[in-house]
């Protein structure tokens, strides 16, 4: 109930330049194109062609016709494997064409050079390189470690002949074949950032730069060989640390094997040594990236790499249905001197899950409190139990003195007299049973000071609700 009346208030959640974000695929057009497409699509109740998102087969079809129809890609997975979905899959593929073009972190290469991305983890699916290659010409080296993702995204590469030379599949978990792997991390991070010199009575520069367990695969030390560079590289990581915890997650058609979805210690330890990978590395790619899946995660992965020295760090928020996802990239490369004086990346929404809510509590209750927090600090506000949001209204004094003086002061302004308000919207979206997405959307796009104050209020809103209601604070 709760998320269906907040998903009609969503606001677009697709880049503006995937091809689906004006035109969503047209089911009854691709049934009538293709007969083996056709038996999943039958009319909804309200008249429209649709097909059962909780049957696999109908899933998979579906992504087969559309890399087929709009991409001219051939492509198949076998029962079980990791399903993607084109439209949400092109979101990534698409902010990363943003920050190569942004040129926040300026090109080594001519305007000629073929971008060259690494995908950690291309699964059976192969479908980053698959999308990369086919919609920007990107090249691309898919790993993984699993046999059947290895011998299935090598043949989706052999299918699209176009495409061959463009896509290379690489064994993660056979390191020995690979140059490189015979230095040790520490001789890599000392050859690859010579400034470093890492011996081995040096306490290293960063705490994690430690030899991997011999338990894991490799991700990129020991992958990517020597004297090889990417623009970037990219990941969409196993979530969940256990098979318990990916079967709390509600249930999709899109399959996954345990492992694609589940690995030692979950997507934080993952994305860890990713860090620590690219640490190493920090030379050899322009871009490092990562998909993550848990907004608490992403805090934690964020001061990862302020530890690491990071130059930049980006996130994005791709919304996938009833499902929020996070894009996070870095960089050790200097920001191009034009960027270091602008202002903090603007960000006209902001959100972050209220996870393991305690058993009493429900979005009613979350939402009154949301109301008693705006309140306390002399801030207008009205509730909307319909749509489960807070309207926000912020006078122009309140806004300006938010982000230079605290919150405290709020209440100081609010006699004065204001031209104009901001208004603001904070709603609650249910995920999973117990876990509530508390997003903030303002029309402040242009107004980097409405917006910087409304962060730090933002992030005092979390710390109360988590207090509160969390049993996980
Ligand atoms: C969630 S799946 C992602 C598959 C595909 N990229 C997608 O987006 O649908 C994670 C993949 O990471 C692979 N993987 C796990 N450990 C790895 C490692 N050390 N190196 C490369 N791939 C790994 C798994 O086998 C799995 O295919």
């Amino acid at each position: 109930m709760l998320s269906r009346k907040r998903r009609r208030e969503e606001p677009p959640s697709i880049h503006p330049r995937n091809r689906y974000a004006e035109n969503p695929p047209d089911f009854a057009q691709l049934a009538s194109l293709y007969p083996s497409f056709e038996p999943f699509v039958f009319f909804s109740r309200s008249g429209r062609p649709t097909i059962d998102w909780k049957d696999f087969n109908a899933t998979r079809e579906l992504t087969r016709v559309l890399l087929l129809h709009d991409h001219a890609v051939n492509w198949w997975i076998p029962d079980g494997q990791l399903c993607p979905t084109v439209p949400n899959r092109s979101n990534y593929i698409h902010w990363i064409n943003d920050l190569l073009s942004s040129e926040l972190i300026p090109a080594t290469h001519g305007s000629d050079h073929r971008v060259k991305g690494f995908d950690i983890g291309t699964g059976a699916n192969c479908i980053y390189p698959l999308l990369g290659a086919s919609l920007l010409g990107w090249s691309f080296v898919g790993s993984d470690v699993t046999e059947v993702a290895l011998e299935w995204a090598t043949k989706n590469v052999e299918s699209n002949p176009h495409l061959l030379e463009l896509i290379k599949i690489r064994n993660a978990s056979d390191p020995f074949s690979l140059g490189g792997f015979t230095s040790s991390r520490r001789d890599i991070a000392n050859e690859s950032n010579p400034d470093l010199c890492i011996d081995e009575n040096t306490q290293p520069l960063c705490q994690d730069l430690k030899e991997p367990s011999a338990l894991e695969p490799p991700l990129l030390v020991g992958v990517v060989k020597d004297g090889e560079s990417f623009d970037f590289c990219m990941c969409n990581p196993p979530f969940f640390e256990s098979l318990e915890e990916a079967s709390l997650n509600p249930r999709t058609s899109c399959g996954g094997t345990p492992e694609e979805m589940v690995c030692h210690g979950g997507e934080k330890a993952f994305i860890t040594r990713i860090i620590e990978d690219s640490f190493v590395l920090k030379r050899s790619f322009r871009w490092f990236s990562t998909m993550v899946g848990k907004k608490a995660n992403l805090k934690f992965l964020i001061s990862k790499l302020r530890e690491v020295g990071v130059s930049v760090v980006k996130t994005t928020e791709f919304v996938q249905g009833q499902t929020a996802r996070w894009g996070l990239a870095w960089s050790f490369i200097p920001p191009s001197k034009d960027f270091i004086s602008s202002n903090t990346p603007m960000r006209s929404q902001i959100s972050f899950t209220l996870e393991g809510l305690k058993r009493q509590y429900g979005a009613f209750q979350v939402l009154k409190s949301m109301e008693s927090f705006f309140l306390d600090k002399g801030i207008s506000c009205k509730i909307d139990l319909s749509s489960f949001s807070v309207t926000v209204t912020l006078s122009e004094v309140q806004v300006n003195i938010a982000p230079k003086n605290g919150l405290e002061l709020l209440k100081a302004g609010e006699n004065q007299s204001s031209k104009s308000q901001c208004v603001f919207c904070v709603s609650l979206l249910e995920q999973i049973p117990g876990t509530l997405l508390v997003r903030w959307s303002s029309s402040a796009k242009d107004r980097p000071a409405v917006s910087g104050g409304f962060n730090s209020l933002f992030n005092q809103l979390e710390e109360c609700l988590r207090k509160e209601f969390s049993l996980k604070a």
